[in-house]
């Protein structure tokens, strides 16, 4: 590698050469990347003609470190499309520079996606919400981007976007009103949400307090993770779905409050998982890849 890793993430030329490594090791050459939140991986079990490339197999590619993430690459197709799924991705919380939890954005571009679908477990913020709905992201707060903490921070390298990217229309229209449709056709009308997503750096959960100033903020749900990995797909020029699983209801009032826990938010995860693989299935089905 060429750079130094700690301040500036890898080089163009780095990850052309990572994204190599990673295709030699596969005979598939997906248009379409897919980031697994907590407990969601499951979508990688329904793969067919399915190769999975484990991270530890890959030069220079992160560990994954939280229950609920395995740590590999599984190349193959949905609904006839050719995919690549990360099953298991990176947190800022877990001690990863922001560029290097984003990084195999960049990997998937180098290796030819041009779509992407980023699902996270998410708190619900929004009253009207409950545990188990499905939100679209419409778009995001980036907090940890807001207080100087953006995934974009360093020298940039014009080869993978420009300086100053517009983070307008990061979340594409034409795939929200395809997953809308879609839902409308599965029934899953009643379960489905469209609103902000904002991301905090975790690992600790919000206090009533914080959920309070989140929701003023405009905020619908909470998670710790997407924002980067969509920024990163954002100025790199790939098209971007967004979808959380509300797996908990925020306390916005003393009266009301429950501790979150990671064990609940997988239990929900492997609960409700099912209709979000189910949209995403049929949402690829329907997408149409000469659109980008
Ligand atoms: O990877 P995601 O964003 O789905 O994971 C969420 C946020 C935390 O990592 C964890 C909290 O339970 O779930
Ligand atoms: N920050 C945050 N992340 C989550 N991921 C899943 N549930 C939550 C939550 O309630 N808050």
């Amino acid at each position: 590698m060429t750079t130094d890793q700690s301040a500036e993430g890898y080089s163009f030329e780095d990850i052309q050469l990572i994204a190599s490594n990673v295709l030699k090791q596969t005979r598939h050459k997906p248009s379409i990347g897919i980031i697994c939140g907590s407990g969601l991986g499951g979508l990688a079990d329904i793969v067919q003609d399915a190769e999975t490339v484990p991270y530890s197999s890959i030069p220079e590619f992160p560990v994954t470190t939280v229950k609920g993430h395995e740590g590999k690459l599984v190349f193959g197709y949905l609904e006839g499309k050719p995919v690549v799924l990360m099953r298991g991705r990176f947190h800022y919380y877990e001690g990863y520079p922001m560029w290097k939890v984003a990084m195999p954005v960049r990997v998937m571009k180098a290796m030819g996606i041009s779509t992407l679908i980023v699902t996270n477990a998410a708190g619900g913020l929004n009253e009207n919400f409950k545990t188990g709905d499905l939100m679209i992201l419409r778009d995001h707060i980036d907090l940890p981007g807001l207080t100087g903490e953006c995934v974009l921070i360093g020298k940039n390298d014009d080869r993978f976007g420009p300086r100053f990217p517009a983070m307008v229309g990061t979340y594409d229209s034409e795939l929200i009103e395809l997953a809308k449709e879609t839902a409308v056709n599965l029934g899953y009308s009643s379960i489905l949400r469209e609103g902000t997503y904002i991301m905090i750096g975790g690992p600790s959960f919000e206090t009533v307090a914080e959920s309070r100033l989140l929701r003023n903020w405009g905020a619908d749900a909470v998670g710790m993770s997407t924002v980067p990995e969509s920024v990163v797909a954002k100025h790199c020029g790939i098209r971007v779905f967004g979808i959380s699983l509300i797996t908990d209801m925020c306390s916005l009032s003393y009266d009301a409050a429950n501790a979150t826990t990671h064990e609940e938010v997988l239990a929900i995860g492997e609960k409700r998982a099912g209709d979000l693989q189910k949209l995403i299935c049929a949402m690829i089905g329907n997408m149409n890849l000469n659109n980008n």
